[in-house]
Order: structure tokens, then sequence, then C-alpha cells
């Protein structure tokens, strides 16, 4: 707990404030009542002079190349400076355009004079279902403000100006993450990571080799066979999406908070599309009911200052549900499809269910952490990560 961190910003925001926490007599739900759209603030929020407000076109090639830029070079890195992460453009446009999407809540700020892009914030929208109550929320990613101007408190704008957009479509929730602790966490998730090309991880400094180890024996560790074991194991098509969509409704209905996907939502996040997203089914020879299901999603980072690489291909995994496959197995398969796609490493948080295969099957604990918030809406206590059933891109 950041006990006495003053947050002048997000001291003023409808979220639990770290004075709140342990108080068993505040209700669960919405802090701040939603408000008439006539008293939504009309225009946006004031800018420094020099810049001013530019709503992104992700359909569009040249500013979906701008984004890209911009989050190429000042979006997340490591604690150490070692990484950086580096979504492609394909995967930009998957994320921000699920059905029903906002082309308002793709807010950009460019330099008035070069009309250089230098902040970027998004929201999309999202159902969320918060123990029985299904909210209509607002999942807010990709903050970025470029290096040059940081420090200038232009985050607090940045998300005061999408807060204002969402309520101008009538929604009053909002879920995102952060490496960062913020005023309140709903649950901190831990990433472990499951070697695939154990050399280059040690190469690039994103492992150490393990006491006692040699580089043959750990390559010899983390080897996994040269195809999935699971019978009826294939890549997911159009067909499969009423039965995903029945199998991941049924799984996810077990966590306090999950996405409440129908099929045009299952359709955009889960049917695979290269380099993108990854998933998997597995379909009985016997009776070709659809019995399980694997994902994982693709995040590139770049490897910032090694001669030898300059891209760690990571694969993060999605939504994953087992009914007759035993989770460990379907998992092991998904790893083996991965290390055939030439992955470098396969992330996974301890959300949901994860805990039971990460350990098994020689993933390591990270160091980073992930926390995962609600805006404008109170849970009476923070949730343990396998009562979250949230994976945010
Ligand atoms: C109803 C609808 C609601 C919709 C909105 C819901 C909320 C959405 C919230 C956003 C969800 C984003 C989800 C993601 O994308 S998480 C990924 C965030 N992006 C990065 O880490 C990329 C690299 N870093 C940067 O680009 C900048 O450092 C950023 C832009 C992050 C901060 O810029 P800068 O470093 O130049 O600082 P400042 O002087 O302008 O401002 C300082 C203030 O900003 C607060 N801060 C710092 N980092 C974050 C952060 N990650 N979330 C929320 N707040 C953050 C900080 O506590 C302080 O406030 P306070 O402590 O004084 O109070
Ligand atoms: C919902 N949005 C999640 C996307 C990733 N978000 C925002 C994030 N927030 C904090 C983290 F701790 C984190 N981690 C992924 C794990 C990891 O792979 N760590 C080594 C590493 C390799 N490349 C990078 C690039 C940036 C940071 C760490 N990197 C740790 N991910």
């Amino acid at each position: 707990m950041s006990v006495g961190k003053q947050h002048k910003f997000w001291e003023t925001q409808p979220v639990g404030q770290f004075k709140d926490v342990g108080a068993t007599n505040l209700p669960e739900g919405p802090i701040e009542p939603a408000t008439p759209l006539s008293e939504v603030k009309q225009e946006p929020y004031n800018l420094p002079a020099q810049y001013e407000w530019t709503t992104c076109d992700m359909e569009s090639d040249e500013t979906c190349n701008e984004v890209y830029a911009l989050l190429k070079n000042n979006y997340v890195e490591d604690d150490e400076n070692m990484f950086r992460f580096n979504y492609s453009k394909e995967f930009l446009s998957w994320a921000l355009r699920p059905p029903g999407y906002y082309k308002s809540w793709h807010i950009g700020v460019r330099a008035k004079t070069s009309k250089k892009l230098v902040a970027f914030i998004t929201g999309i929208p999202a159902r969320i279902r918060v123990r029985g109550e299904v909210v209509k929320m607002a999942e807010v990613n990709f903050l970025c403000v470029h290096k040059k101007l940081r420090s200038k408190r232009l985050a607090p704008v940045m998300i005061r100006e999408v807060t204002r957009r969402v309520h101008l479509e009538n929604i009053w929730q909002a879920a995102y993450t952060a490496g960062v602790v913020l005023p309140t966490p709903v649950t901190t998730a831990q990433y472990w990571h499951r070697s695939l090309n154990p050399k280059k991880l040690i190469d690039v400094g994103f492992s150490r080799l393990g006491a006692r180890m040699t580089m043959s024996r750990t390559i010899k560790l983390y080897k996994l066979p040269d195809s999935p074991a699971t019978p009826g194991f294939r890549k997911m098509e159009l067909r499969d999406v009423p039965a995903v969509t029945r199998l991941l409704r049924n799984y996810l209905a077990q966590f306090v908070v999950a996405p409440y996907f129908d099929e045009d939502d299952v359709e955009h996040w889960l049917r695979p599309v290269e380099n993108v997203i990854d998933s998997f089914v597995v379909e009985s020879p016997e009776t070709h009911e659809i019995t399980d299901f694997c994902s994982f999603y693709t995040l590139p980072s770049s490897i910032l200052g090694n001669q030898n690489y300059s891209t760690l291909k990571a694969a993060y995994s999605y939504y994953n549900v087992s009914t007759k496959t035993p989770l460990l197995q379907l998992m092991n398969d998904a790893l083996t499809v991965a290390k055939q796609k030439d992955f470098d490493v396969f992330n996974a948080l301890d959300v949901m269910f994860n805990e039971s295969f990460v350990k098994e099957l020689k993933f390591g604990p990270g160091d980073g952490q992930l926390h995962y918030y609600l805006y404008n809406y109170r849970l009476q206590q923070a949730l343990r990560p396998s009562e979250l059933g949230l994976v945010l891109l």
C-alpha cells in the first residue's frame, strides 16, 4: 500500500480511495450516479496552447501508422528499460475496432505546428459482469504521452477527455489495467513466463541461466513436442463461434468480474487473425462436439540495445476453457503450437484458473505485476486474481 503518497488527480476521481480501503460501510456498485447528458461538458478539455485534440481514425492506414510509431517509441517499458511493447498495426486495428466501437474514443493529441501525434488514449465499449450485474463499460487502454512531454500533467487531461467522451455515450463505468499502483486496484495479477526459446531469452537478458544449469541442459528442460497431443485439436474457424460462445459464457460465469460475450464479440475477439490472435478448439473425433478452447495473442517487444536481436516474440495467454481435455494437456498443446510458430516466450497472468497450469508447465514468475481497476464502481473488498475472468490487451 503506497501509504501517504499524494495522488492529486486520482483523489478527485470516483475510484476507490486508499483512505477507504477496509471500510465495510460503503455500498458495492457505482460511486457516482449517472448524470443527464445535457449536464456532460459538451466541449473538449483545454490543452496547452501549442497542442490540439485529434480523433484517430483507425480505419485509415496513415493514422494507424502514426499511432503505431508513437507507441513503438513511447509506450510501456520494463523497469530496466530493456524492452518496450511493439504492438503491431494489425493488432491495434483489431484491438480498437470491436463490435459497436466509437471512433470518437480513439483520442490523440497533435502539436499544432508540426501536426505530430504526441499523445494517445483509447476506449472501447464492453459489457462487463460484476457479480450478478452486467454493466456497460469502457475498456481504457494505450494511454501514451511522448517521452519528451512527460511529467507535465498531460495524462490527467487525456483521462478527463476520454471520460467526457464516454459519458456522452451514456456510459459511466470503465475497466483498465496498469503496471503502476493507483487508487485502488480491485486485484493485482502476477505475470508468469514460459520459455520457448531459452537461448535467446538468456542472450537478451529476459531470463538468466539457472544455478548449476548449462545451456544445453536448459534447452532440454524446455523442449516441447513437435505437434499437439490432443486428438481433434485444431485451429478455430467461423463455424465454431456458436459452440465457443457457449463454452466461454459458461466458463466466465464462475468469476466475480468477467466480460459478457455474445456471438458477435466471440467472432471478433477469438477468431484467428494472423500475427494477432491464435485460437484453437478441441473437436471430439467421435461426437464432433467442441469440448475445449484455448487462445493467445501476439505482442512483440522491441529489445533495446542488444547486438544480435531487435524483437522478442511473445505470446500472451488470452481465454482458455477446458471441459473434457485436462487443462494441463490443453495448455501444453498451446505451448507446443506457440513454439511451432516461433514465439520466444509464452506469458500468462495468474487470473482465472491459470495458476493451476503455470506451476506444472515450467512457467517462472515474472517481475511485472498487473493491477486491475474499475472506474466509478466500488467492490466491497479486493478480489483474488483467481476470481477475475478478464484479460485486457
Ligand atoms: C466512465 C469512463 C472513465 C474512463 C477513464 C477511466 C480511467 C482510465 C485511466 C487510464 C488507464 C490507462 C491504461 C494504460 O494504458 S496502462 C499503460 C500506460 N502507458 C504507459 O505506461 C506508457 C509509457 N508511459 C507514458 O506514456 C506516461 O508515463 C503516462 C501517459 C503513462 C503518464 O504520463 P506522465 O508520466 O507524463 O505523467 P503526468 O505528469 O502526465 O500525470 C501524472 C498523473 O498521471 C497518473 N498516471 C501515471 N501513469 C498512469 C497510468 N498508467 N494510468 C493512469 N494514471 C496514470 C499519475 O498517477 C499522476 O496522477 P496522480 O498520482 O498525481 O493522481
Ligand atoms: C493489459 N495490458 C497488458 C499489456 C502489458 N502491460 C501494460 C504490462 N504492464 C506491466 C507489466 F509488468 C507487463 N508485463 C508483461 C511481463 C513481461 O513480459 N515483462 C518483460 C517485458 C518484455 N517486454 C516488456 C515491455 C514492457 C514491460 C515489460 N516487458 C510484465 N505488461
